[in-house]
């Protein structure tokens, strides 16, 4: 049985104290949600201390939206693993493609951060997906190949089996425009094959793969009902939590 998993990646919004009260409001609707479903908040870095403390003890797991791709040192601005992990944070986001596009970040960067945050115990959300021009060249499946290979294929069987997935075509986040069930259900077969291809079956049959882009309440139950959708990496619609958890509850 895999994982289902519904993370909101708040990205750069709320202040701290918004922020708290919208994780406070997560955690108070979390019963509503099946049990069998994970739920992550992913504030940023500076609500990160006081979200883990108000989420310990609830079944509400808190994320990060990157981490360094260092272990410590003179790297001026970053948060390491570590810290991210003395904080009591489970889960960290790495290479949401609005990272690669305004930060530069590269697969081969992405295989370090990863590497990081394991070393941490971290779960790495690993993100990938095309952007609009390469689908309608029809080198979606090409970029995603290539971004899983160079992020992930150096990993070990332990290492890759903390991964959890995240497809999001660039083209849908934050667009109004979802894949089809379709494209999504596609490609997300397509991702597990490939780590079928290098790390067996079994494995790739217990990752958690994730769909983001434009998910909402009114779209997650007929996304999430696809076989190789294991549920959502969320972003505008988990900044209101009745939403987020309408969402959680479409499995
Ligand atoms: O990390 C989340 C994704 O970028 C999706 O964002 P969105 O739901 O606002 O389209």
């Amino acid at each position: 049985m895999r994982r289902k998993i519904v993370a909101g990646n708040w990205k750069m919004n709320t202040l701290p104290s918004e922020g708290l009260a919208l994780a406070k409001d997560v955690i108070a609707k979390s019963a509503e949600v099946s049990s069998g479903v994970e739920l992550v908040v992913i504030p940023p870095f500076t609500h990160l201390n006081e979200v883990t403390k108000l989420a310990s003890g609830t079944r509400v797991a808190v994320g990060a939206q990157n981490c360094a791709r260092w272990q410590s040192g003179a790297y001026t601005g970053e948060v390491s693993a570590a810290m991210l992990g003395a904080m009591g944070v489970e889960y960290v986001i790495i290479g949401h493609s609005e990272r690669r596009e305004y930060f530069g970040e590269t697969n081969s960067q992405l295989y370090d951060k990863i590497q990081q945050a394991l070393s941490s115990n971290l779960m790495p959300i690993f993100c990938c997906g095309e952007k609009l021009d390469e689908r309608e060249a029809n080198q979606h499946f090409q970029v995603v190949k290539q971004q899983v290979e160079e992020s992930l294929f150096a990993l070990d069987e332990q290492s890759i089996k903390q991964v959890v997935i995240a497809y999001e075509p660039v083209w849908a986040i934050g667009t109004g425009r979802t894949a089809t069930t379709e494209q999504a259900q596609e490609m997300h077969a397509y991702i597990r094959n490939l780590i079928a291809g290098k790390y067996g079956s079994q494995i790739a049959d217990s990752i958690s793969i994730l769909y983001g882009g434009s998910c909402k309440p009114s779209n997650a139950a007929e996304i999430f009902a696809k076989p190789d959708v294991d549920g959502g990496l969320i972003g505008g619609a988990s900044l209101v939590a009745a939403d987020f958890i309408a969402i959680a509850k479409s499995f």
